[in-house]
Parts: structure tokens; sequence; C-alpha cells
């Protein structure tokens, strides 16, 4: 079973994975992929040196992720830029741990924690999934865990919630919705309750 975990910035998701976890599912975190595809040596970051300038690249040779989130997200087209590097690299590299995880278990249960599964355009990569699961969370609630929880400057967390698609185009996808506007233990019930499900036992899978 191949399920995306999707939702905006700061909705919970990494915490859903989380207990998912927990309960015995395999997680790919595409925030992780991500750093993975762009350490020193990667062609990655040679091409976001080359089209972003040596500014983007730290002393000791890693990205320098302030510099880079900076630039992209206050400039759509730069973002795009970005996304077209890094985004075929992470594609390719989730998928071979989504395989090497189902070869090792055929009935493991593989959850692709993934921010951007879907693009302006609708689906995205949607349909690679058995089950798409939203946690979803109002932009309010949102912003204030950026600022409040993770002390980000309040008009950088807006360019960040600007930069993703709408919530409503993410629920239109969605297989199952987890509401995490509510306390942690209420998001977490959600979670056990879907687990089951997932696991293909115990209701609709
Ligand atoms: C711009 C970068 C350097 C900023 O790094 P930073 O450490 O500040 O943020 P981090 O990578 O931890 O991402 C935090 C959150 O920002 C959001 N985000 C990241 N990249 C993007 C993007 N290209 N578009 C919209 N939202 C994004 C996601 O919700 C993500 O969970 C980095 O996010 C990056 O390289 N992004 C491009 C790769 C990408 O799209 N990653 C998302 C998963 S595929
Ligand atoms: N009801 C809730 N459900 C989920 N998280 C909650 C809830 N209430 C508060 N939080 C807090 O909100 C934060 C959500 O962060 P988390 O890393 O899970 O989000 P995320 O969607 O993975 O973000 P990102 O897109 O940046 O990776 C955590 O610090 C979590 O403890």
């Amino acid at each position: 079973m191949l399920v995306a975990l999707t939702g905006g910035i700061a909705s919970g998701k990494s915490t859903v994975a989380r207990r998912l976890a927990e309960l015995g599912a395999i997680v790919v975190d595409a925030d992780r992929v991500a750093r993975e595809v762009v350490e020193p040596g990667t062609p990655a970051l040679a091409r976001i040196a080359e089209a972003f300038g040596p500014g983007v690249i730290a002393a000791d040779g890693t990205l320098d992720r302030a510099a880079l989130g900076a630039i992209v997200f206050g400039d759509e087209g730069a973002r795009l830029r970005l996304n077209a590097i890094t985004h075929p690299a992470v594609g390719e590299r989730s998928r071979a741990l989504f395989a090497a995880a189902l070869a090792d278990d055929p009935d493991a249960v593989v959850v692709y924690d993934v921010p951007l599964l879907i693009d302006e355009q609708g689906r995205g990569r949607a349909d690679e999934f058995e089950r798409v699961v939203v946690v979803s969370a109002d932009e309010e609630t949102r912003l204030r865990r950026l600022v409040g929880l993770r002390g980000m400057d309040e008009a950088e967390a807006r360019r960040r919630i600007a930069a993703q698609a709408p919530e409503a185009a993410r629920l239109a996808i969605a297989d199952d919705i987890i509401d995490a506007n509510g306390s942690l233990e209420h998001t977490i019930a959600q979670v056990d309750a879907l687990w089951p499900t997932l696991r293909g036992v115990g209701g609709a899978a």
C-alpha cells in the first residue's frame, strides 16, 4: 500500500507521519529527500549554483537554505526554476525508496510525507498513490504555528503559505482528511482510526 500524506506548510504532516510510523508504517519524508539530492557534489546542487549564483552556496560548500529560500519564496518564477531542478531528483529517489520498502515487505504501508503533491494544474502526482491523506489546518492556524512554534517572521510565513496550492485544491484530491486544527490528541485519535483502513483491515481500503 502506497499512501501520499500531504498538507499545507505547518499543517501537522510530520506529526501525523510520526504517529503512522509508531503504528508500523514506513515513512519517506520528501523534505528530507529534497535535502539529500542537493548535498555537496550532486548534479542538482551544481545546477542550483548555476541558476541562482554563488550567493546560495555557503562557505563550506553546502546549500545556503536561508539565502535560497529568501529568493524563491518571494519570486514565483525563481521557485518554479528551483522546482524544475529539484523535483525530478526528489521523485526519482523517492520512488527508489518506495520500491525498496515494498520489495522488503510487500504488505508494508509506505507513507510519503510530501508538502507539494499537487501543483498549479491540479492532481499533480496524486495518481501515483493508492490513497491520498490530507492533513488539513486553516491558514490562520498554520500561520500561528510558523510564527509561534518555529519563530518564522510573519511576512516570510505568509509568503511560504502563498507559494503552495490552496487548501481547497488539496481537499479536492483527498481520500481521507485529518482535521489538525484542534488539539494534538484529536489529531492523533484520527490517525489511530485511519490506520486499520490503510492496513486493509477494519474498514474500506
Ligand atoms: C527553498 C529551500 C532551500 C528552503 O529551505 P528551508 O530549510 O528553509 O525549508 P525546508 O526545506 O525545510 O521546507 C520547509 C517547508 O517549506 C515548504 N516548501 C519547500 N520548498 C517549497 C517549494 N519549492 N514550493 C512551495 N513550498 C515549499 C514545504 O512546506 C516544506 O515542508 C528548500 O525548501 C528547497 O530546496 N526547496 C525545493 C525543494 C522542494 O520542493 N522541497 C519540498 C519537498 S519536494
Ligand atoms: N492538532 C494538531 N495537529 C498537528 N500538529 C499540531 C496540532 N496542534 C499543534 N501542532 C503543532 O504544529 C506543528 C506542526 O508541525 P509539523 O512539522 O507536524 O507540520 P508539517 O505539516 O510537517 O510542516 P512542514 O510542511 O513545514 O514540514 C508541530 O509543532 C505540532 O506539535
